[in-house]
This record gives C-alpha cells, structure tokens and sequence, in this order.
C-alpha cells in the first residue's frame, strides 16, 4: 500500500453566499507517487478544489494535510500551503526578462552555489530543456515555457506539484508530448501531482486517479479504466466517453430492458453484426473520424450511434444490423 500524502477532510468554500459557487464537503486521501486528475464541467469547482488543497483560499469548514501537517491557509500564513507543495498556473508566472537558467537556480538559495547550479542543470535535463538554458523566456514558445514553469516548481525538492490546465496553451500535437512527458517526470521523480483539466481525455491518459466534480461536488472517483467501463453517473459516461443516453420510453423501444433511469453505453459497445438478436437500424448519418467512422442509427425514432472501424462499409441511408452488447442501468 502506497504511503498518503495529502490528506482532504471535508472541506468545503463558498464565494460570497451563493449556494451554487464553490465545493461542498469534499474528503478523499492521495497516495504517494500517484497523478490525480480533477474533471468536470466549466465552473464544477475544478480550480477552487485545486486552491483550497494548496492552501490560497480559506476554507468555510474541513481541513487539508501533507502528511500529518496541516496545510494553512492565508487566514493564517502569509505565504500559505506547504513548502513540499508547488502549483502551475496556466500564466506559467516566470520573470520573462531572465534567462531559462536563471528562472530555475532563482528557486535556490546561494548558500551552496555547486549544489544550485547542479539541481538547476539536473531539472533542464528531466525535462528536456537543457539546450534552452540561456534562451529568454520570451524567446520560447507555450510549450517551453510551460517546461521552465515545471521544472522552476520542482526544483525545490517539490513532493506535490499543482497543475492547473496545464495543456490550455498548447496544440494539439504538443499536448501529447506534454502528457508523456508529465507521465515520465512523475515516474522518474516520484513526484505526486495533482491536475485539473476541462479536457477529460487528459485524466484518461495521465491519471492513477479520476475525481469527477460536478456543482462543487465530488460525485465519484476510481480509475480511469474503472470509472469509465463502471460510471455510476450518465454525467461522468458523458464527460468521458460522448456516452449515448436513453430515456426509459425509448430504450423499451429498443428492447433493452430499463426499470427506471436511462440506458446508458458507448458507441464501441454497440456491435454491428448479423446475430440472432441483432436488430436492424438505418444510418443517417456518418461522422468521419479518422482512423474510425462514428455512424448515427435511427430505430423505431430513436438514435444511437456506433463505431465502424473499416471505412464506408455502412453508408448513409444504408440498414445494418446492431446490437447493444451492453448498457448500463443509471
Ligand atoms: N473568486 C470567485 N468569486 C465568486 N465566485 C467564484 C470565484 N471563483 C469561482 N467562483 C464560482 O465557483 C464555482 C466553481 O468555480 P471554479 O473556477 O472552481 O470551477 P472550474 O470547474 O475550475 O471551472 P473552469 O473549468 O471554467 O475553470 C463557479 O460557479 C464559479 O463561478
């Protein structure tokens, strides 16, 4: 069993007295080592729960700790949080008039100039920007930057690391490599870390862990593979899958069986074949994807879609055979 190293009880922060802004009594513990993705819909309490772990805000109630010390917040301390503890803000918050180099040794003391200067060319090379040292951080794209900020919060000897939206600035393209990247640091480091993103696909690929929040609740967790084969929400089936949602009326129609709720599945669980019961559907449509097609059926008025993985086999108007090898009761 992993060693816990921040510990969230309860907590919960309102702005102002609006009852739907900010997180309502949230308690879960994080292992040593592990990334722990927070998702959820715009203005879920993503960032406000990202804040009150490191500290920046005062909570209304609970308490926040790295081990067994209390993480304080401004109420109390004039720097808050933690010292084991470092965030990344999205505006990365580098000197952008000093050099890479420079950014990073800052973090240091100079009681012992041999030992910055090797932690400083240690981290370029973690993170791959050893051949930027002496680049102005105005010379450097989103990307780079975002590698100075990290390699500036770990520094220090950094146990937790704080990501906030940390893939916002970057392409697409760029947003892969960012990921391994931060997979590989957290490995290599043994750094725990701790992101919010809008982007659910980030938590899929990175996280140990998943925290769905949804109006400032922290409606479940558990691990990627997990929480996406067993939702226990249609909003954590849609968030990360573009689940298809039926009403009880129209998944009858289909034959599936729902007592009360929806029926719920993803499009790869839909089979497109010729079994015994298998049923036929139209397609309406069909969505290119690249190396998949996502095909839009329509029976008896109602709509679902499926995965076809070999191109213009079903084409628009065409019938198929479909079944619903497995849904899930929500
Ligand atoms: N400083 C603030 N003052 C008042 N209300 C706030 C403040 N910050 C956030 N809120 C409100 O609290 C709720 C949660 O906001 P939060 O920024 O934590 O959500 P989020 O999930 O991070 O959203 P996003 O993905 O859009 O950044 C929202 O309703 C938001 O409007």
């Amino acid at each position: 069993m992993k060693e816990k190293i921040i510990s969230v009880k309860n907590i919960s922060k309102q702005y102002q007295q609006e009852q739907a802004s900010g997180i309502h009594n949230i308690s879960f513990d994080i292992h040593k080592g592990d990334i722990i993705a927070i998702i959820g819909e715009s203005g879920s309490g993503k960032s406000t729960l990202l804040k009150c772990i490191y500290g920046l805000l005062t909570l209304d109630e609970g308490e926040v700790f790295y081990q067994d010390e209390k993480v304080w917040g401004p109420d109390v301390l004039l720097i808050p949080g933690h010292k084991q503890m470092k965030m990344v803000t999205q505006d990365f918050s580098l000197n952008i008039y000093a050099k890479v180099y420079d950014n990073i040794a800052s973090m240091m003391a100079n009681t012992d100039v041999h030992h910055k200067h090797q932690k400083t060319m240690e981290m370029m090379a973690h993170l791959h920007i050893d051949h930027l040292k002496d680049k102005k951080i105005t010379q450097l794209s989103g990307g780079e930057q975002q590698r100075v900020a990290i390699a500036k919060a770990l520094v220090t000897d950094t146990s937790v690391l704080l990501l906030d939206e940390p893939f916002s600035q970057v392409d697409a393209l760029l947003k892969n490599q960012l990921r391994a990247d931060i997979k590989r640091i957290a490995a290599e480091t043994g750094v725990t870390v701790i992101m919010v993103s809008h982007d659910p696909a980030d938590g899929l690929f990175l996280a140990d862990e998943l925290l769905m929040m949804k109006d400032g609740h922290l409606i479940e967790r558990g691990k990627p593979a997990d929480i996406y084969q067993q939702p226990k929400h249609i909003y954590t089936a849609r968030m990360l899958g573009n689940a298809v949602v039926l009403n009880q009326e129209e998944a009858n129609k289909l034959g599936l069986e729902v007592k009360d709720g929806h029926a719920v599945f993803y499009p790869e669980w839909v089979e497109l074949n010729n079994s015994w019961n298998s049923r036929r559907f139209e397609v309406k449509d069909v969505y290119y994807k690249g190396f998949y097609e996502e095909l839009l059926l329509e029976r008896h008025g109602v709509k679902i879609r499926a995965i076809q993985l070999n191109r213009g086999v079903h084409k628009k108007n065409d019938h198929v055979q479909a079944n619903i090898g497995r849904f899930l009761s929500l």
